[in-house]
């Protein structure tokens, strides 16, 4: 599939991302930890190149193809439910896009790292049977691949934040329980109008990992309302902090509002399909600023306008699952829900929408 898309349009304005080696951060590079650095306190989105995970990604493509095409009946057992259950199918129309209730046209099929890990035993939920049946082959790999990447990234930023060493990889152990979860989207081709497939949204946990084919994804520009594509480039990642890091870090590190739009250009007539690996803390976490274990840290909550914003007061399961809930459609009864949905955009960018 990868090989044969219409290419993504040259007359579209595109967001500036920093491209990151993985090679060179495994190997310690300097000068690429800094850039690294740069990108997750500035735009916290970068791409990744040389993550040697292409195989798997490829394989989860088909995965989700494979899934998608299911009946919807069948893919309907595993929904995940309206109650901020993060794990499982979701069908399309049952989120909403907006204040005003619009529906969302985007499915997908979140797998639990802790499934994945404790395979052949359930630990969190059951699965549709295209991912049970890849599960060994192709998931388990991907989520291996994905994990050392991500502890990888995690633990520069634990360093560059003055922190003890592995304080915030203890927050992600291997373990427990937690929200981690690999996901295929899928999103259908819109041809008519702007259609939103996945809403302005932080990532809820703590460093998302994610393949792109199609264009669509859209980053909010820092300081601005204008929102601008980043184009997918082969064998690259792209990479982003999500909420906890936020927090974590008292607001040191940047969770960026971002939202998945109709692919550009030629590229509107295809069906959009994409992966992600989000690594969240362990459920039981409880999300809060590590002051007492870095200056550096406490010098930003010093000088924050807003500090109590990083004190939520809730455990990362809480945190992930207010945020599921509350964009499902069934609870938009007034517009109380959609307001609590947000994550920690409020403060940050002040221009969530
Ligand atoms: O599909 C994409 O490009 C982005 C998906 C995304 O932002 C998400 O699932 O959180
Ligand atoms: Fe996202």
């Amino acid at each position: 599939m990868s090989t044969r898309l219409p290419p993504f349009p040259d007359d579209v304005p595109i967001h500036p991302v920093l491209v990151i080696d993985y090679e060179l951060i495994k190997a310690g590079n300097k000068d690429e930890i800094e850039r690294l650095w740069t990108a997750g306190t500035t735009l916290g989105f970068w791409y990744l190149k040389n993550h040697g995970a292409d195989e798997e990604v490829n394989g989860m493509f088909d995965v989700g193809t494979q899934t998608v095409a299911l009946p919807l009946e069948e893919k309907m057992k595993f929904e995940q439910g309206d109650e901020g259950m993060s794990f499982g199918y979701k069908a399309a129309g049952t989120n909403v896009v907006d204040a005003s209730g619009t529906r969302d046209i985007t499915q997908f099929v979140n797998i639990a790292t802790d499934d994945a890990l404790a395979w052949p035993v359930q630990a969190r939920r059951s699965y549709p049977s295209t991912v049970n049946a890849c599960m060994v082959s192709t998931i388990i790999p991907f989520v291996e691949k994905s994990l050392a990447v991500n502890k990888t990234l995690i633990d520069v930023f634990d360093a560059k934040l003055g922190l003890p060493n592995g304080t915030l990889s203890k927050l992600h152990p291997r373990g427990e329980f937690s929200g981690s979860a690999t996901r295929c989207t899928y999103s259908p081709p819109v041809l008519d109008r702007q259609a939103i497939g996945i809403s302005a949204h932080t990532d809820f946990g703590s460093l998302s990992f994610l393949h792109n084919r199609l264009g669509g994804l859209q980053v909010l520009v820092p300081g601005t309302e204008e929102w601008q594509y980043v184009k997918p480039l082969p064998g690259h990642a792209i990479c982003n902090l999500g909420d906890a890091m936020v927090i974590f870090s008292g607001g040191i590190l940047r969770s960026n509002l971002h939202r998945v739009v109709n692919p550009p250009g030629a590229q509107a007539s295809l069906g959009r399909y994409s992966l992600v690996y989000f690594t969240r803390p362990a459920d039981s976490v409880v999300l809060r600023t590590l002051t007492d274990e870095s200056p550096l840290i406490a010098d930003a909550v010093a000088h924050a306008s807003d500090p109590k914003m990083f004190e939520p007061g809730v455990t990362a399961l809480e945190w992930l699952t207010r945020r599921v809930r509350n964009r499902r459609a069934v609870h938009q009864k007034g517009h109380g829900a959609w307001l609590d949905s947000g994550g920690t955009e409020h403060t940050m960018s002040g221009s969530y929408q």
